[in-house]
């Protein structure tokens, strides 16, 4: 057994603290860290630090747990980069653009699947993002979605089934809720741990959407929603009453809508790279954090809305457009997002560096991680340890 003494470090992150707010409990000053088999058997004051069979000097730098992006759809093929540039000459975005997508990946193998959503999750991990969701809702029948809950699977840390994204061209409404409730669910299931359906103006109403979300939960699957997007679509709404784990998106929101949120279960996964990509109003983030609800921060990573898999880009979106502290954005694309995917606590808890927890973290080229708001779009993320193996040389470049 080896042990790894992390020295050098200016500020480390634990976010092991009671809220975003606990400054005392979610920072140490000049700390250190020791990894062990994968997880961090001590960390604290530098002075303190024991001794370790080898010894790593950060120089001065940031180090904060890895980022946990909740919501992703890694597994596609083709390109809707003419579809963004036309929404950037002044078009809106629409549900219907998912039907391009659609066609190109089931025209794909589950090679190319896995190979094109391998390169994104690979993307991801080099700029920090240690765990990672991916959802399936490209093929939107029996076979293909089984195929990218299979592709999703093997990338991905968490697979989410998503049939009920749109309903496919030539296919009755009615005829395509039976499947995707009864042949498609018994497919997907066994990769897939959430069940989520994209409840908006051209996909699915909030009863469809709650037929779907009841069945998958009747088959074992916990519930996450696409709501309120483009609309107040009353995904909100149905997420609590079905206490969904997260309802994400959250463009479109009434004073009740925050109130329910804040009094229920339900994490909103807020996504800001999505929002820019649409030009659809930022949801209210503040008004959430203040009236109690719980947020996270997730990229969305998808060729149609949020072709990014940058959780940097959308922390510092979210402190200089969203008006978060860097403090809560941070934890909320950590262990907020945690909270989001049933993973915030016990022995394979992520989102947050502890005694006995996963050496899950990331090292900034930065005294603190104020920066990554300080300075927007630098690639700030110099290292990254997953399970405490070296993913990208992170010690003085
Ligand atoms: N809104 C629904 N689904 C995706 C976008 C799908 C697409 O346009 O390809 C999203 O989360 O934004
Ligand atoms: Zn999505």
């Amino acid at each position: 057994m080896t042990s790894e003494l992390i020295t050098g470090i200016a500020e480390l992150t634990t976010n092991a603290g009671s809220g975003p707010g606990d400054v005392d409990g979610n920072r140490i000053t000049d700390a250190a860290l020791i990894i062990e088999e994968g997880r961090i058997a001590w960390l604290g004051a530098a002075v303190d630090a024991p001794d370790a069979d080898a010894r790593t000097d950060v120089g001065g730098r940031a180090v904060l747990p890895g980022w946990v992006d909740t919501h992703t759809h890694l597994v596609f093929a083709g390109d809707r980069s003419a579809e963004f540039e036309a929404r950037m000459a002044g078009g809106r975005y629409a549900a219907g653009g998912i039907a391009t997508t659609v066609a190109a990946t089931r025209a794909a193998s589950e090679e190319q699947l896995v190979t094109g959503a391998r390169r994104l999750r690979t993307e991801a991990l080099a700029q920090g993002t240690t765990f990672l969701e991916a959802k399936t809702g490209y093929a939107l029948d029996v076979e293909g979605e089984a195929r990218s809950a299979r592709a999703a699977a093997e990338v991905a840390d968490v697979v989410t089934f998503l049939g009920a994204h749109l309903v496919p061209a030539g296919v009755d409404r009615r005829d395509y809720l039976d499947l995707v409730t009864g042949p498609m669910l018994a497919a997907v299931a066994p990769f897939a741990s959430y069940i989520d359906a994209f409840c908006e103006v051209g996909a699915f109403d909030v009863e469809e959407s709650r037929e779907v979300l009841l069945a998958g939960r009747a088959a074992g699957l916990g519930v996450r929603v696409h709501g309120n997007q483009l609309g107040e679509s009353g995904g909100v709404r149905l997420a609590v009453e079905l206490e969904a784990a997260s309802v994400d998106h959250c463009n479109h929101f009434s004073d009740a809508d925050v109130d329910l949120l804040a009094g229920s279960s339900t994490v909103a996964t807020l996504l800001p790279a999505c929002d820019l990509s649409t030009r659809e109003p930022f949801p209210p983030a503040r008004a959430l954090i203040d009236a109690g609800a719980s947020i996270a921060l997730a990229t969305n990573c998808n060729p149609g809305t949020s072709y990014t898999t940058s959780m940097a880009y959308c922390v510092a979106t979210a402190v200089l457009q969203m008006r978060l502290t860097i403090a809560e954005a941070v934890w909320a694309a950590t262990r907020g997002a945690a909270v989001a995917v049933g993973r915030e606590h016990g022995v394979d808890a992520v989102g947050s560096l502890r005694v006995g927890g996963l050496a899950d973290l990331q090292v900034l080229d930065a005294p603190s991680v104020s920066h990554l708001a300080y300075r927007p779009g630098v690639p700030l993320t110099v290292g990254v340890r997953q399970r405490g193996e070296r993913v990208t040389i992170g010690e003085r470049r």
